[in-house]
């Protein structure tokens, strides 16, 4: 398993409701999931939880075999930059930076995502081209682009070349295909596959629009695993 949630209950503050109350979610190694829920269900906060930027007071949750809340805030970070690709959904990317050095960044933060990338291209910055390249960002113009000079469609490629820069082997997406039409939203879910499953990654992808939905191995509805929501609504 590459995820394993137990008894997990989740307030963002000890006088909040709680947001999540989930007894069992589990995701297999290798697995495409979608996890769509209304707004609100609390997908945002499970990701949070997931990537270790929070912890669970109550519950477990194991990312690799890893219980995160046995980890301190310094070597949750060290965890994520090492085994998680993160695609936001505003997509973050770097304004002063390059195309080329937004795809390396997750290599200053993680000496193992490093050695990956070295070990699969030689260099950090083949790597990174070949990504683009396989992201449909062939052309060498655009990789030495300011980014903010992308098309949002440009930009979210970026996105997810930086995500799997170091073969990370979980691969988190909240939301990242909103701004874009549906045609683009499928075809770009494709390349995201094409790379997960070329190096056996995890992808969990999150997001409202149901359309999706048909391209994934499994789909989860947050709002019937999530107890708390389920009160929310009966109340
Ligand atoms: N950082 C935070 N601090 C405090 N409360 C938060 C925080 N993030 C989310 N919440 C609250 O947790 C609940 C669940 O929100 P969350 O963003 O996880 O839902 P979501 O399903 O991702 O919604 P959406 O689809 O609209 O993004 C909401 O009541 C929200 O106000």
């Amino acid at each position: 398993m590459v995820i394993d949630v137990t008894d997990l209950e989740f307030a963002w503050r000890p006088d909040a409701p709680t947001v999540l109350s989930i007894d069992s979610f589990q995701v297999a190694s290798g697995e495409c999931l979608f996890i769509k829920g209304p707004s609100g269900s609390g997908k945002s906060t499970l990701l949070s939880l997931l990537s270790g930027v929070t912890t669970a007071a109550v519950g477990s949750v194991r990312v690799m075999g890893q219980e995160l809340g046995q980890l301190g805030s310094v070597q949750r970070d060290h965890f994520r930059a090492d085994h998680i690709g993160y695609i936001f959904q505003m997509f973050n990317l770097i304004p002063y930076l390059s195309v080329v050095d937004n795809v390396i960044l997750p290599c200053r933060f993680s000496s193992h995502r490093r050695s990956k990338a070295l070990t699969r291209s030689g260099a950090l910055e083949a790597e990174a081209r070949r990504l683009l390249q396989h992201l449909d960002m062939d052309h060498p113009d655009l990789h030495r682009r300011a980014v903010t000079t992308l098309s949002v469609g440009q930009q979210q490629r970026v996105a997810a070349a930086r995500a799997l820069m170091g073969s990370p082997e979980l691969l988190i997406a909240d939301e990242p295909t909103s701004s874009l039409d549906a045609d683009r939203r499928e075809s770009f879910i494709r390349l995201l596959f094409d790379e997960c499953r070329g190096v056996g990654a995890t992808l969990i992808f999150v997001s409202h629009d149901a359309s999706l939905e048909h391209m994934f191995d499994h789909t989860i509805d947050l709002s019937e695993i999530n107890r708390a929501t389920c009160k929310l609504e009966e109340g």
